[in-house]
Parts: C-alpha cells; sequence; structure tokens
C-alpha cells in the first residue's frame, strides 16, 4: 500500500458528508488503516447550487454527480461516493459503481406537521416535495392533496415545514437515519403501495474501470445483497428510460440466492399505473430488472408516456 491518500469525493451536504464518512470508516476497518491514509474531498455540484427549481427543470439526475465525474477521470479523486438514487442508468465512458455498502431503509418517511400520518392529513392539505415520484404516488392515495415543489438540504426542507409554508413533506429514511435525525418521522410509508424511487437508500461507490489498487481497496467494503437489489432496480429504471421525468417507484429485496422486484410506474397525476413483480435468481439481477422494465413499458404502451411530458 502505497503513503500517498487516498482521495475520496463527495458533495458538501450533510448527508453526502454523512456518506462519505461512513464509507472512510469502513474502509479504515476493512484495511485496519489510519484515518490519516484518506483524504475527504468536498466539491459543489450544480445540483447544489441551484435549489429554487425541480431537478428535471435544471437538466436531471447528473447535476449532483458530473463534477465528481470528472475529477475521478483526471485522477484527481480515487472514488466518488453517492446516493445511489442521485446516479444517471449511464455512467460516463471509464467509470463505473465498483461497490454499494450495506443498504440503509429504504422506505419513504412522512413527516406531518398538522397530521401524523398520509391518510390523516385535512382535506386539501398542502404537501413539500420536489420529487415527481412522491408527487404521484400522493395524488394516487390522495387528489385532493396540493403538491409543491420543495428543494434543498433535509434541514432547509425541515424548517419550512417548521415554518407551516406547507403541512408535510416526504423525505428518505436513510437520509434521515444518516442524519441521526430519525426522530422527526411521523410515518415510514409501507413501500408496497408508496414504492420508493429505485435505489433509495444505498451508498454507492463510484471508480475508474481499470483501477486494480482502488478495486482491490474496494471490494471487502461491498455489500453483494446490495449490490444485487441495486443492479436490478437500476436495470427496471434504465429499460424505462428513466429521467427525473418519469415517476417510477420499485424495490428488490434479496433472500439467499433468490431476488424479487416489485416496480411500478404512474403519470403524474396518479391516476394511472402500471405494476410488475419478477423473481428469480440474484445472479441474474440486472436481466430481472431489465425484463420488468420492458414488461411494464409494453403493458403502458406509448399513450401512456406520451402523457407524461
Ligand atoms: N434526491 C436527493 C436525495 N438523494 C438521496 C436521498 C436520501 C438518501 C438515500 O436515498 O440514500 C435524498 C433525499 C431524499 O430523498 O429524502
Amino acid at each position: 500500500m502505497q503513503t500517498k491518500p487516498f482521495r475520496i469525493g463527495t458533495r458538501g451536504s450533510p448527508l453526502a458528508l454523512a456518506q462519505a464518512h461512513e464509507t472512510r470508516s469502513r474502509l479504515m476497518a476493512a484495511h485496519g488503516l489510519p484515518e490519516e491514509m484518506f483524504e475527504i474531498v468536498v466539491l459543489s455540484t450544480t445540483g447544489d447550487r441551484i435549489t429554487d427549481r425541480s431537478l428535471s427543470e435544471i437538466g436531471g439526475k447528473g447535476l449532483f454527480t458530473q463534477e465528481l465525474e470528472e475529477q475521478l477521470s483526471s485522477g484527481e479523486l480515487d472514488i466518488a461516493v453517492h446516493s445511489s438514487k442521485d446516479m444517471p442508468t449511464k455512467l460516463p465512458e471509464g467509470l463505473h459503481i465498483a461497490a454499494y455498502l450495506p443498504r440503509e431503509d429504504f422506505r419513504d418517511a412522512f413527516i406531518g406537521r398538522t397530521a401524523s400520518t398520509l391518510k390523516a392529513l385535512p382535506d386539501g392539505a398542502i404537501v413539500g416535495t420536489a420529487s415527481l415520484r412522491r408527487q404521484a404516488l400522493i395524488r394516487r392515495l390522495r387528489p385532493d392533496i396540493q403538491v409543491t415543489i420543495f428543494r434543498g438540504s433535509v434541514g432547509t426542507r425541515l424548517r419550512k415545514l417548521d415554518e407551516g409554508t406547507v403541512d408535510a413533506t416526504l423525505l428518505a429514511f436513510a437520509g434521515l437515519k444518516r442524519l441521526s435525525m430519525e426522530e422527526v418521522v411521523t410515518e415510514l410509508l409501507d413501500p408496497t403501495d408508496f414504492p420508493p424511487a429505485p435505489a433509495q437508500g444505498a451508498i454507492c461507490v463510484e471508480s475508474r474501470i481499470g483501477d486494480p489498487r482502488t478495486d482491490a481497496l474496494i471490494a471487502p467494503i461491498n455489500d453483494h445483497p446490495t449490490y444485487d437489489a441495486v443492479t436490478c432496480e437500476r436495470a427496471f429504471l434504465a429499460a424505462l428510460d428513466g429521467s427525473c421525468r418519469t415517476p417510477i417507484g420499485g424495490f428488490a429485496i434479496c433472500d439467499g440466492d433468490h431476488l424479487k422486484f416489485s416496480g411500478l410506474i404512474l403519470t403524474p397525476d396518479g391516476r394511472r399505473e402500471h405494476s410488475i413483480e419478477v423473481e428469480g435468481k440474484r445472479s441474474d439481477a440486472e436481466a430481472l430488472g431489465l425484463r420488468a422494465g420492458e414488461a411494464v413499458r409494453a403493458a403502458a404502451g406509448p399513450g401512456f408516456f406520451e402523457s407524461w411530458s
């Protein structure tokens, strides 16, 4: 092992920093190395700088990863740590996801001010979220609810909730747990009627393809069940050409060598939907996700997709 510190790139949000620190701790533990061997390099991304518009308006998911990926490709970073959910399905040439850390709880959390559950919200209540998926899922269950765009860090969103701008908001439970803020949650949403975003709750490590020193360092922190589950979920998204404009939910669960995936696509108003379940061998995770995506796409027909834009 060389002595130059290993450079870990991350965004600067509190959640991103917590994830980078978790990755460093796992690397230190796996190799018995001191903290000084790892340098956490914080970069600001376009997605961090623009917080008043929805991601789909400003150009999609890549905005959170582009700056990190440029520095990874040029060799200034050795790895980049991300929320897998924020990763586009197609990565830049020469980069790959080398590992997924053990997945945190993937459910969405409801944080209510005027009611403690989504069902108990008063008629016409306002829910703040920037996610098209959450918006569509809310409207599917409660068409009377108004959804308003709500971006920014977890802290900003909770402050707006306190200030009374909205009745409730939804956040990934995983992010709240990583920030030790789970006590704000008033309801955990059942993934069978409120499926999470594909890859929600999983931290991933991105690196250069053909970098054996990094591969050797990262391999021991990869969690295989998470790798297979998230690979399946991302394949589902890829088959649907998933972007920020498409309300898509889905999750895979590994049980021994078996994997079961449930997926859902819906229109932004939550009035039309198609769901799918597939299961098979964990070693076929990617093929299963692709098959599920293609099946749901065919079942929905082209008219369904046109209604999204
Ligand atoms: N789009 C922002 C984002 N990306 C990942 C998470 C949460 C952590 C995770 O899913 O791993 C969040 C915030 C949220 O949805 O509440």
